[in-house]
């Protein structure tokens, strides 16, 4: 599903590079966090997924394409199929909850039909039945990033990158961040995940790909945040 063949970025004017012949495969369905000290390639390696950066070296492929080859016109259609979910939520202030998620659908052409069937049903999968007329600043962080998640699935991605999804939000509200985020992979959305929080690497024990200063220092089935785990 997502590919980086020997993918290094290095910045302009930077003199070291961000990611360093990285090379990894993730399968249709995995769950992957993406772990490593700050400054060591997380979110750059994500952004390449996004091609919101092109590398300097390699090839990046994500279902099957060589995403640096696709003309500027199909990038759009691209980033439709992958959902993004940040630590500082990014929601749309001055709508409701729904308006928020809708939002998502509006802006690629889904008809209102299909907007009033689907976002009540995703408002549900992720929790918030009942508060499609809030505003995001009558929410908790927890229940805000549940409408950030609801943003990015409502369309059904077949990749979510979270950065940092929980990084704002208090270790017992990022175990529900974490069981939602899990349930959504289980419907077969691949799920990458860049983190700092060790508690969360250690509770779900998925894939571990570490960076550290660019490269990749371990790739570790169902691992932990550290090397003792
Ligand atoms: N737009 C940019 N221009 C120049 N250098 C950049 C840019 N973005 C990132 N870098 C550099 O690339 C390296 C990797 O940064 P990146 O943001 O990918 O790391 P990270 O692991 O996501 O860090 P954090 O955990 O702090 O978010 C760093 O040295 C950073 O300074």
């Amino acid at each position: 599903m997502i590919r980086f063949e020997k993918v290094s970025k290095t910045y302009p004017g930077q003199g070291h590079s961000a990611l360093d012949n990285v090379s990894i495969d993730v399968e249709k369905g995995e769950f992957v966090f993406l772990v490593g000290a700050s400054g060591s390639g997380k979110s750059t390696a994500l952004r390449l997924v996004l091609r919101e950066a092109r590398p300097t070296e390699g090839r990046v492929y994500v279902a099957g394409k060589e995403i640096n080859r696709l003309a500027g016109w199909k990038v759009p259609r691209l980033r439709r199929q992958i959902g993004t979910v940040f630590q500082d939520f990014r929601l749309l202030p001055n709508k409701t909850v729904t308006e928020n998620v809708a939002f998502a659908l509006q802006v690629i052409g889904k008809s209102r039909s299909e907007i009033v069937k689907v976002v009540p049903e995703t408002l549900e999968l992720v929790g918030l039945e009942g508060k499609g007329e809030r505003m995001p600043d009558e929410l908790s962080g927890g229940e805000q990033q549940r409408v950030a998640i609801a943003r990015a699935f409502v369309n059904r991605p077949m990749i979510l990158i979270a950065d940092e999804p929980t990084g704002n939000l208090d270790p017992a509200t990022s175990v529900g961040i974490m069981k939602l985020l899990d349930r959504i992979n289980r419907t077969g959305t691949t799920v990458v995940m860049a983190t700092h929080d060790h508690g969360v690497v250690d509770q779900m024990r998925k894939r571990v790909v570490e960076l550290s200063a660019g490269q990749v220092v371990r790739d570790q089935a169902q691992g932990g945040y550290g090397f003792s785990h």
